[in-house]
Formats: C-alpha cells, structure tokens, sequence
C-alpha cells in the first residue's frame, strides 16, 4: 500500500499493529531512527498527530522533526545549550549560516514518507513554517520549560531522541526527569522517546564521547511507570483510558523506541 514499506501491504490498522509485528522483522526492515520517524509520518495509518510538537533536548538536529513537520502544525525545539539553539536558529533563518547539511536527511525522510527525493525542498520549506520557536529547556528541573511557552492544555505530542539518557547523572535522575517532561503533555498526549540501552556511552563525534546512563528495558518502563504515578500496561493495543499509559516499546539491538498514550 504505502511506498514506506515498498509493496508490502502490511500494516492497514492502527499505529500499535505495527507492534504486533516479530520485532526481528522489524529490525531487518527498519533502522531504529527510520522507526522513530515512521510512528510520525503523514502516511503512516493511525499515525499521533495534533496541533503541538515539542521535540525535547533537539541538540542541534533537525531530523527527529523531519516527519512530525507534516502532521502537526506547531514544532517547538528546545535545548539547554545556547550554541545548539543558535544553529538550529540558522538553519530557519535560511540565510547561509548554518554548519550543517540537512539535505540528506531530508531526502531520506521524503523516501520514507513515500515521495520522491526531489520533495525535499517542500519538506524543508515546511519544516521552516511550522517551528513556532527555539527555546531554553532543563529537563532536570520541575518546570523544564519558562512558564508562558506552551498553551495551558499543553503539547499534544513530545518527541525525545537520545537526550534522557545523556543529560540524567543517575536513574533516579532519569525517572525524574520523564516525571518533569510528562507534565508538558495533556492528558491523552503522546510522548516518543528513542534512546539507548545499556551503554555507558557513545561516540558523538571524533574524539567525542557522550556519556550515557546504561538503563536497561525493566528500568525504562519502571520509570515510566513511577514517573507518571499510575498504572501502565506493556500492550500492543491501543488504550484510551486516561488512566492506563499504553507503552508499546521496541527493542532493537541496543536501542529502544517507546510510545506513551498518557
Ligand atoms: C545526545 S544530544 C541529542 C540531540 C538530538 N536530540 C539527537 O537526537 O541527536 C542530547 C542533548 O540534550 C541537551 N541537554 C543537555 N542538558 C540538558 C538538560 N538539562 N535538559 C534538556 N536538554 C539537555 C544537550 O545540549 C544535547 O543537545
């Protein structure tokens, strides 16, 4: 049916079928970046969309938003340092000061969704239009973000990639800091976390290493579960009781990739 999954005609119901699905199978047909982007992806069934997405901890990357940009209309990035804000600041701006090049990402994103390439342009202009702002974030902090910056219902979605992990000196600090950012969702949001698993580290760069917490599967979801203090299920269904956080979790190789229905 859809050109993100070639001709395979798999997936025709809700974006938690797509759990169903043998997560080997899974790892053979997508790298866990390409998964990310899919669950926001305008072709993809059932996909989370709304009105508000705040991706969290953006550094100084774009390609964590390149498919939300189609289904939400407001992006909000954020990040704790200035340097990072003022390069993303650039890219919007448009006007030849950005160090990096997101052209092929963007056209890797197009692919995904289906379209040629050559779309990348309209991506990219699309992506412009709809970031509403760049702003401060500490998601170690009760109020991650200054008061007057979300509407009062909150973010209809949050987006984290490879933040929670790195920027938290200790699970306790992880679990608080899920507790902090779960607060800038309204109750029904969708929160999509990629991160890694087990890893004291990663390589950021040339000579550049990011130091990590090495959570593990268990510790992931026991935070999720005391961050929010209620019930969740591990469940391939999803569930629309406000009460019961819906946590479908992949696990690819050392990486994991969870969507909450809070
Ligand atoms: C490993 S990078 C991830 C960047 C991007 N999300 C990605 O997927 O490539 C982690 C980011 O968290 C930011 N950060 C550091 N301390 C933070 C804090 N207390 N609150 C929120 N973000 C923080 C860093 O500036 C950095 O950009």
């Amino acid at each position: 049916m859809l050109g993100i999954f070639g001709d395979k005609p798999i997936v025709s119901s809700p974006l938690f079928s797509l759990f169903t699905l043998n997560s080997r199978w899974v790892q053979t047909l997508f790298k866990p970046k390409d998964l990310f982007l899919l669950l926001l992806s305008p072709t993809f069934p059932g996909n989370v969309s709304g009105e508000l997405l705040v991706d969290i901890g953006s550094g100084p990357t774009l390609h964590q938003v390149m498919s939300g940009c189609e289904v939400f209309n407001k992006v909000l990035l954020t990040d704790f340092l200035e340097v990072n804000r003022q390069e993303l600041r650039s890219w919007l701006q448009d006007e030849g000061g950005c160090s990096l090049d997101w052209t092929p990402f963007l056209q890797h994103v197009c692919k995904l969704e289906g379209r040629q390439p050559s779309a990348w342009t309209e991506k990219a202009a699309k992506l412009r239009q709809v970031i509403m702002d760049i702003v401060p974030i500490d998601v170690n902090h009760p109020q991650p973000l200054a008061l007057d910056v979300l509407p009062s219902a909150g973010a209809d979605c949050l987006v984290s990639s490879y933040c929670l992990e790195s920027v938290s000196p200790d699970l306790a600090a992880f679990t608080r800091a899920l507790g902090h950012i779960g607060r800038l969702l309204w109750p029904g949001g969708h929160l999509l976390l990629i991160g890694t698993l087990g890893m004291s580290y990663y390589i950021g760069g040339p000579g550049l290493k990011i130091p990590t917490i090495p959570v593990n599967e268990a510790q992931v979801c026991a935070s999720l579960k005391e961050s929010v203090a209620c019930c969740f299920v591990i469940s391939d269904n999803m569930n629309k009781d406000a009460k019961t956080i819906c946590i479908s979790c992949f696990l690819i190789s050392d990486l994991y990739c969870i969507t909450v229905l809070y």
